[in-house]
């Protein structure tokens, strides 16, 4: 279980998460959404020690996150990721394999024949397109025996063929680890409904019991309702030149 505890972070004076707590159990898949700039990213940084925070307490498993332990049990896959643009995708997921004690290689290179990457493979990511790069970083999470798999915004950059093989491929693997996934896709939200879904806003963590009321929540917890009459009064006052 990945667990948080009055979790305190701010950047200077802009406080972004408000002693947030909140448990993930270890399998199955919890979705975070939240208006832009609510603090997704950077609670994901916070759970894979990227970012420091200025108190409360992140486990992993019971083990403080700073742990090799605790880091040996996590796979992270950025929104905005680097990959060593000099490596070949094969170089690339070796590297990422030494770093982990437990791991499957034909598991890797299954999931590899189904992205069709068998031959990209030996190419440097540079020539990598982003959704190839995105596959190869999903395939090698899933080669990893870790328990959390972390994910932002995972299926940006996937053609709709390759987001549902990755949903379940996901679905699936879910059955024996945890997916907690930074997402704005309400089509994978909606066709998912064993998924926990976590609203954050305000700097909080909250449970969506009903994720039909998402699209109401979202519209009434940020500025999209003010901006609907905005637009409804702006129509209703410019002339539209092209009538
Ligand atoms: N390195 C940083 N330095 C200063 N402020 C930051 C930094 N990173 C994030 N922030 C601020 O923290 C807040 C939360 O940002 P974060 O990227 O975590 O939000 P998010 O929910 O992931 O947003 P998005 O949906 O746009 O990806 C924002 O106000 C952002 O401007």
């Amino acid at each position: 279980m990945i667990t948080i505890s009055e979790l305190q972070k701010s950047y200077k004076d802009n406080t972004v998460l408000h002693k947030l707590s909140i448990e993930f159990e270890p399998v199955g898949i919890d979705i975070i959404v939240g208006i832009n700039g609510s603090g997704k990213t950077t609670l994901l940084n916070c759970i894979c020690d990227i970012t420091p925070f200025e108190s409360g307490s992140i486990t992993v498993d019971s083990i403080d996150r700073k742990e090799k332990e605790a880091k040996t049990k996590m796979y992270y896959i950025p929104s905005d990721f680097y990959l060593p643009e000099y490596l070949s995708g094969k170089e690339y997921a070796d590297f990422v394999f030494s770093r982990y004690p437990h791991k499957d290689r034909d598991r890797f290179t299954f999931v590899i024949r189904l992205y069709n990457l068998e031959s990209a493979l030996h190419k440097k990511i540079s020539e990598y397109s982003y959704g190839m790069k995105k596959k190869l970083q999903i395939a090698v999470s899933l080669a990893l025996d870790v328990r959390y798999i972390l994910a932002d915004e995972v299926f940006n950059g996937l053609d709709y063929e390759s987001y549902l093989l990755t949903e379940y491929l996901i679905n699936n693997f879910a059955k024996s680890r945890k997916f907690i996934l930074v997402s704005h896709n309400m089509d994978y939200i909606k066709r998912n409904p064993l998924a926990r879904v976590y609203l954050l806003s305000a700097g909080r963590m909250e449970l969506v019991e009903d994720i039909h009321k998402i699209e109401e929540i979202v519209i009434n917890n940020g500025e999209l309702k003010n901006y609907y009459d905005e637009i409804d009064r702006f129509l209703h006052d410019h002339k539209d030149s092209i009538e």
